[in-house]
Formats: structure tokens, C-alpha cells, sequence
């Protein structure tokens, strides 16, 4: 995005007394002339402007939630004062953020899109840059561009990146301003909350060494999820549907019980939003589940089927041969649930179940926020599920009281949502992907035999299209040549009928870059 009064171009980066706020320096172009008059700006009115930017930041980093897991979602905005305006958000000169693993960084995208822009720009960075594989793109990518100043939200979350990138662009002469180190205000209090919340997944993982679980429902004005019946499609209206769409779309997992597959027979898919899809799991002791319903159907989403040790093996056979996983706990319950999908390595699971289930996973301290949809309805009925079963409160004064909460209008409907547990802060230190146990391959006699490999943390994960492991394979003569990935490989199986010249350019092209 062009700034709306482009600066003069080849401005010289300013030397940049760490003492000093950024927005106070007199900064000259190579041509002598004296850039905008940032003294004219007040200490408070420079927090300002960082504190909004970085919420920015953290903004632009959302744009990616869900796609990036396991990785943080990284934001970077490029911003630089400008003589014209006071607008801060006028000051943007680039933006980017890291779609999904294996995409560029979100700082050489911001880079990229400020261009000449960046030089003795500040660049605002959501969470510290985290080097995977030795690559360090992001720093070089500020540097390369002349960024004179970072201001960094959170320090890195694993403990073998932790300070690294901001050491880096410290010893190339950038200075950077660490949120709460560096820089302390209530604007800056609130702007760190908005990296926090970005990142939750992956703080909660950290903290509870359980993916970030949030629950939600839809329920009717006098607090019914369902009709006496079980009926329940639909509470929520379609707007407030195609926000769960959204929910959706952001987690690793949605989790259902066996009674809401028997009575509903949901599909749980992200359906109507591009993206992610999650795996679904169902968590059932009885595993008295129909032969055919929505959920068997993999190839609209994964399925894993969660199961009591021993329960109707026949049954799990069948599931395993429409290609469904079926996993068998010793103790079924919602705490070893998240702890295998921890081990799987999801950040963020959507309980989608109904209040027996719910109960349960509240019970196990697994679920960290709450999304209440309610809808302008009543339906009645004494015996009518509610959201939550029994928890074994008497007295109001147990009641979880929900923090942070927001409130918004759906349409016609109510969305309220709300934290069980503060967010942690970054005092916790995220084991390394090594540390990471595997899966017990053991755990279940019935797995399917299909396995996923998708994405790198998979149990399979080696066999991930961007896995970083060479393969060698022959080629149409015969001939073996070593691909850096398999999704090398891939895209050049696809079009070798088709494109031969293409098959010679990627392979000199994967030369040229590995
Ligand atoms: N409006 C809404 O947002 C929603 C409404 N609903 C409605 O809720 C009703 C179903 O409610 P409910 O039976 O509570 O929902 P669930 O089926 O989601 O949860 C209960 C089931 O989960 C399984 N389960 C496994 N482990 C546990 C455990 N530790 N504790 C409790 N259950 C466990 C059992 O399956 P099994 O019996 O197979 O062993 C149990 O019957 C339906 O009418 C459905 O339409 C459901 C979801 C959302
Ligand atoms: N009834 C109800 C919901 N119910 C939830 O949605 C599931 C159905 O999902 P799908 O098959 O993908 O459309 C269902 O099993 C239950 O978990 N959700 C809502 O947002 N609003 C509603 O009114």
C-alpha cells in the first residue's frame, strides 16, 4: 500500500540513539533536506502512534489464524512519519503477514511492499521473528531494506529463538523497542494485549500443555441448545452460522460427542469459507454410532473417532476401512483428549458439543474461552438440553466468571464471548519440535490404515509435501534426480504429460535454489 505523500526516495537511514523515541529523531535525505518535523511530536503522542501500529500488527498477524499452526501467526507493518498528516495508520508503507508454513515471512512481504519506502522506516513486528531451519529472512529482509528501528510486541515464545532475531537486529545497528522492556505505557499495555490475543493458541499451548480449547453453542433466549426432542438446526441464524464457519476455519480440531452425531449428524466442516479445513473428532465411550453418517465421509474433512479401550471392535474396523481413525483411550475423558491432540501438535480445538460433553471438558479445566450465540427464541421445555450440564456448583458464588468479555450483534442473534483463564504472559517456555512427544503409533489396534501427512507436526509428517527431506526419484528416462521436498517432486509429476519443458525448468530451478 503507497503512502499517501510518498517520502523523498533515497533517504538515508538516521542514526538512532537507543535512548532516544524514534519519532523525536531529526532525520536528513542524502539531498540535505530535513525530513518531517517529528520533534513537533510529543513523547505520549509517539507511544500513541507505536502503540496503534503495533496493534496493527497484530491485526494484520490474525489474518492468518489457523493457517500458520503450529507456528505463531506473524505480522509486519512498515510505517514511517510523514510531514501531511498526524494519522498514523496514513504512515503504513507496507504490510504482510505469514499465511501458512513454508510462505515468505511477514516481514520481507512488508519489505517487499514498502520498497524504497523502508529506508529509516520503523517497522512494527507483532511477536519477536523466529528463524526455522537456519533461515533468517526476516531479520535480513528489515535489515536489506534499511529499517533504523523495530518495535517488537512479545519476545519469541520457543526458548532456542527467544531474543535470537532481536539480538540480530540490534548488533546490525536497528534499534529495537521491546514492549514492556523498552516501552511502557497503558496504550502500550493494551496494544500488547492485542499480540497476546493473536497468539493465544499458542500461549495457551504452552502454558497448559494443551491446545487452546474453545467452546461454543448456540442457544435459544431462555437457554436451550436443543428442543425436548434433541432438535436442534436451527437455534442461530445464518449470519451467526457463518461466523462458526469462521471459528472453524481458525482451529486444528472440532470436537463433537456421540449423542450429537446420533441426533444430528453434523458435517462440521468450514463449508462457505476458503482455507482451513479442521479435522473432525468425536469423542464417544460407547462408540453405539451410526454406520453411515456425515462425519465418515473423509473427504470432506479428517475424522478421528476417540473411544474407550476395547469398545465394539468390529465397529472400529468398519470406521477404519471407510478411512476414519479411531483412537482408543484407557480412560476416555476431555483432559488425555487434548493431551493426544497436543502431542499431534494442534494449537486450537472448537468443542461444538452438546452440554454433557461440555460439562465434562469445563470440569477438566480444557476449555480456555467461550463463544455464547443466542438467539431472539424461546423454545421451553424442562427436559431441553442447556449448554452446560452439571458441574457441581450449588451456590452462585462458584459460578466461572468469564473475563474479557465481548459482546456483539449477529443479525438478529447475540454473540457473547468471554476467557475461563487469563491469557498467560510469555513466562513459559514453549518446548522446541523436537521435545514434542510423538504419537504412541500402539495406541489403537484399529487405526486406519489411511495416514495423514499433510502438514509437517503429523504423525506422518515426514512425508509432508514441504517437509525439508530430499527424495530421489527417477525420471521419465530413468534417469534419478534429488528433489529438495516432495512437493517438488509432486508439482513435477503432475505436469510431466503435459509440460515437459516445465519438468527442466523447475528441476534447474530447484538447483539453482537448494
Ligand atoms: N445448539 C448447539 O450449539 C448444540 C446443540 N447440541 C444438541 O445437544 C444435544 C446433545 O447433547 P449431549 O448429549 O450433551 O452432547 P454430546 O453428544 O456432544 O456429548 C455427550 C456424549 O459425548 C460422549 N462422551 C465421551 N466422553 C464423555 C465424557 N467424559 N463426558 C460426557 N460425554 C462424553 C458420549 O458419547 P457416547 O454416548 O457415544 O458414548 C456422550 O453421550 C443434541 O440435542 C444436540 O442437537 C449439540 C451441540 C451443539
Ligand atoms: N444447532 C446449532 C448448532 N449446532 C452445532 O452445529 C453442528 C452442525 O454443524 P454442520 O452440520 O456443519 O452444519 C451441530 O452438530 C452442533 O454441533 N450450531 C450453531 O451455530 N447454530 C445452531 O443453531
Amino acid at each position: 500500500m503507497p503512502p499517501p505523500h510518498p517520502p523523498p526516495r533515497g533517504v538515508a537511514p538516521a542514526p538512532a540513539p537507543a535512548a532516544c523515541p524514534h519519532f523525536l529523531l531529526p532525520r536528513r535525505s542524502r539531498r540535505g533536506l530535513v525530513l518531517p518535523a517529528p520533534s513537533a511530536l510529543s513523547v505520549a503522542a509517539s507511544h500513541a502512534h507505536d502503540a496503534l501500529l503495533l496493534r496493527r500488527a497484530a491485526d494484520v498477524a490474525d489474518r492468518s489464524a489457523g493457517l500458520t499452526s503450529p507456528h505463531p501467526n506473524f505480522g509486519c507493518v512498515i510505517a514511517r512519519p510523514q510531514f501531511e498528516t498526524d494519522n498514523a495508520e496514513a504512515w503504513v508503507v507496507g504490510e504482510g503477514f505469514l499465511y501458512a508454513q513454508g510462505t515468505p515471512c511477514a516481514e520481507l512481504l512488508a519489505a517487499q511492499e514498502a520498497g524504497e519506502h523502508a529506508r529509516g522506516a520503523t517497522a512494527y513486528l507483532n511477536l519477536e521473528p523466529g528463524d526455522c531451519y537456519g533461515d533468517s529472512t526476516a531479520v535480513s529482509s528489515l535489515v536489506q531494506a534499511g529499517i533504523t528501528r523495530a518495535v517488537v510486541g512479545l519476545r519469541h515464545p520457543l526458548k532456542h529463538l527467544r531474543g535470537k532475531a532481536i539480538q540480530s537486529l540490534r548488533s546490525e545497528g536497528i534499534q529495537v523497542d521491546v514492549v514492556g522492556e523498552d516501552l511502557h505505557s497503558k496504550l502500550f499495555k493494551e496494544a500488547l494485549k492485542s499480540c497476546l490475543t493473536v497468539n493465544a493458541p499458542l500461549l495457551y499451548r504452552a502454558a497448559f500443555r494443551v491446545p487452546f480449547s474453545v467452546l461454543k453453542y448456540a442457544m435459544t433466549a431462555d437457554g436451550k441448545i436443543a428442543a425436548s426432542s434433541g432438535h436442534a438446526s436451527w437455534i442461530s441464524g445464518k449470519a451467526s452460522r457463518g461466523r462458526v464457519f469462521q471459528l472453524r476455519g481458525r482451529s486444528d480440531a472440532v470436537i463433537v460427542g456421540g449423542n450429537t452425531v446420533r441426533l444430528d449428524d453434523p458435517r462440521l466442516t468450514a463449508r462457505h469459507v476458503k482455507g482451513h479445513v479442521p479435522v473432525r473428532i468425536v469423542m464417544s465411550q460407547s462408540l453405539n454410532l451410526p454406520e453411515e453418517a456425515n462425519l465418515w465421509n473423509v473427504h470432506d474433512a479428517y475424522t478421528i473417532v476417540a473411544t474407550q479401550r476395547g469398545a465394539r471392535r468390529d465397529f472400529q474396523k468398519k470406521l477404519a476401512l471407510k478411512g476414519v481413525e479411531v483412537v482408543e483411550f484407557d480412560m476416555l475423558n476431555p483432559r488425555d483428549v487434548m493431551s493426544y491432540c497436543y502431542d499431534r501438535g494442534y494449537l486450537s480445538v472448537l468443542w461444538e458439543c452438546g452440554g454433557n460433553l461440555a460439562a465434562s471438558a469445563i470440569s477438566a479445566s480444557v476449555i480456555h474461552k467461550v463463544y455464547a450465540f443466542c438467539a431472539p427464541k424461546i423454545i421451553g421445555g424442562v427436559n431441553a438440553p442447556t449448554p452446560v450440564g452439571e458441574l457441581g456448583m450449588n451456590q452462585m458464588t462458584q459460578a466461572i466468571d468469564l473475563i474479557d468479555v465481548s459482546y456483539e450483534q449477529i443479525d438478529r442473534d447475540m454473540l457473547m464471548s468471554g476467557f475461563i483463564e487469563p491469557i498467560p504472559d510469555l513466562s513459559p517456555v514453549i518446548p522446541s519440535v523436537d521435545e514434542i512427544p510423538s504419537v504412541d503409533p500402539e495406541v489403537s489396534p484399529y487405526e486406519t490404515n489411511i495416514i495423514s501427512f499433510y502438514k509437517t507436526w503429523d504423525t506422518f509428517g515426514a512425508f509432508s509435501n514441504f517437509s525439508p527431506h530430499p527424495i530421489h526419484m527417477p525420471d521419465e528416462n530413468e534417469d534419478y534426480f534429488t528433489w529438495p521436498t516432495v512437493e517438488h517432486y509432486y508439482q513435477v509429476s503432475f505436469f510431466s504429460n503435459v509440460l515437459l519443458f516445465l519438468v527442466h525448468y523447475v528441476k534447474q530451478l530447484s538447483i539453482l535454489m537448494y
